[in-house]
């Protein structure tokens, strides 16, 4: 396959973290995240490291630890780095409540995947997509833009919004907290895309899109159809597919208006006047998004045909009122779910505490405490990668840069040499090495990374004793 064939892709997750204190002082948010991040700085001398599954573990300044996996090509492979990033942070956490109480405090440390903490601040999960620099950009977001505004419907994580006694059902976390449709910055003003120019490749090709829109998602089904139905709307727009023009009005009203209207029939008012309403735009790119995959010869190919598969069933899902047909793979769908059977069992009002507490459970990625891997084990949260291959992907690099990136950092680890690298570069600190760059992100194999690292090994023996799963 050619490089046009393939696509580089990552996801970014910020995490919140929650602490219970039972015994002992007790620790503000900014406090628990450094504490989780002792193992870290112990393994890798700093709070941003690179681990030797090719991914970025780091903390910025505030609470939420930040999880960005290697760069994948294989849809299933994102699938399973997202999920190892989990257990990855949850182990930090574990670690910490340890150290915690040696130190005489004895908490529960919970770390959420989820979008929205109790005090209504908003953190991300961030898509890249590796796209062709040729062409206008615009032709690119034009659609992709009115797209995202609607792509909650099937890819939404679903939040309980309660204000006093009003209960809110929102089909998005992160709808109610974008604030423009694009922009070059993401914290300032939260832009549904990031037009920031840092590619992490040959600039002269490609362009990194840093889509910002998306809620973290913790089904595997819901994240498939996440990545799966905007790579298939950037391979039809890449392929010079015409589509109508679907822009929107007013994108930041329409995204917060799709999000609380799961029946997916409110009118969205588009640019060139008229209405149209999230299920029939939807609908609308699913059936030009099928054709264009037909004719590629891709329609057929897993992951693809079950991308259009479960794509397809949830619009039908929303659209017949029958939101069952997808209870176990679509995410907002199924947390509505529970929480409505919940609320009937107990007879509890809408913006009952517990229901806010169940809610908040769904988000944790604790592997037996967490309700999606109970709801997993119970058959009711269908997977797509078992366990067997997210506990490789917390130490093998999928094969891409990545593996360069990872066989460096698990080669110096080893050999306890000084490195630095980022996305793209890789150096050990001493006077005679030289940077090498990786540009292509998709190579695996280089000769001078080879080189690399057999001057690692050469120079020492082997350090054995390696620090817990971090890296
Ligand atoms: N060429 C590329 N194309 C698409 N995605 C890439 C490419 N190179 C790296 N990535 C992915 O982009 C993400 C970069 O994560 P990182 O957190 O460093 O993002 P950033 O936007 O560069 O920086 P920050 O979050 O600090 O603003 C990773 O998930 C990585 O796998
Ligand atoms: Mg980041």
């Amino acid at each position: 396959m050619s490089a046009v064939d393939r696509r580089i892709i990552g996801i970014e997750t910020e995490f919140g973290v929650n602490a219970t204190f039972r015994e002992g002082p007790r620790l503000a948010p900014e406090e628990v995240a450094r504490y989780l991040f002792r193992k870290v700085v112990a393994w890798g001398r700093s709070s941003n490291v690179f681990l030797s599954n090719g991914s970025r573990l780091y903390l910025d300044v505030g609470s939420h630890p930040e999880y960005a996996t290697a760069e994948c090509v294989d849809l299933l492979d994102v699938l399973a780095h997202d999920k190892a990033g989990e257990l990855i942070v949850q182990d930090l956490a574990d670690d910490a409540e340890q150290r915690l109480a040696e130190e005489g405090m004895d908490a529960t440390i919970y770390v959420l995947k989820n979008n929205v903490d109790s005090r209504g601040n908003s953190y991300g999960s961030h898509e890249n997509y590796l796209i062709r620099r040729d062409g206008r950009l615009e032709r690119v977001t034009d659609t992709l833009v009115p797209f995202l505004v609607t792509r909650q419907l099937v890819s939404g994580a679903g939040r309980l919004h309660v204000v006093g006694e009003r209960a809110t059902y929102l089909v998005s976390q992160r709808a109610d907290h974008m604030w423009e449709g694009l922009s070059s910055a993401t914290t300032r003003s939260r832009p549904i895309i990031n037009t920031r120019d840092e590619p992490h490749a040959d600039p002269e090709r490609y362009r990194r899109l840093h889509v910002i829109v998306g809620d973290s998602t913790m089904s595997q089904t819901t994240t498939l159809l996440r990545i799966g139905t905007t790579d298939l709307v950037l391979r039809m727009l890449e392929a010079g597919t015409i589509v109508p023009d679907l822009a929107l009005a007013n994108p930041v009203q329409a995204i917060r208006d799709v999000s609380r209207d799961p029946t997916g029939r409110r009118p969205l008012a588009r640019q060139r006047g008229g209405t149209i309403t999230a299920l029939d735009m939807q609908r609308e790119l699913l059936e030009l998004a099928s054709r264009y995959a037909a004719g590629a010869g891709i329609a057929d190919t897993a992951p693809y045909d079950q991308v259009l598969e479960l794509w397809d069933r949830t619009l039908h899902a929303i659209d017949t009122d029958n939101l069952a047909l997808v209870d176990t793979e679509v995410e907002w769908v199924m947390k509505k779910s529970l929480l409505d059977s919940y609320a009937d069992r107990h007879g509890l009002a809408p913006h009952d505490e517990r229901l806010q507490q169940l809610d908040l459970a769904w988000h944790d990625v604790h592997p037996r405490r967490g309700l999606v891997p109970i709801l997993q084990r119970a058959g009711r949260a269908r997977t797509l990668v078992d366990d067997a291959r997210v506990a490789r992907a917390m130490h093998e690099p999928p094969q891409t840069r990545a593996r360069l990136r990872g066989d460096f950092v698990r080669a110096a680890q080893e050999h306890r040499r000084d490195f630095t690298c980022d996305w793209v570069h890789l150096k050990l600190n001493d006077a005679a090495s030289r940077t090498v760059v990786c540009k292509d992100p998709f190579v695996s194999v280089d000769a001078r990374v080879e080189e690399l690292i057999a001057s690692i090994r050469a120079g020492s023996a082997p350090h054995t004793e390696r620090p817990g799963s971090v890296g």
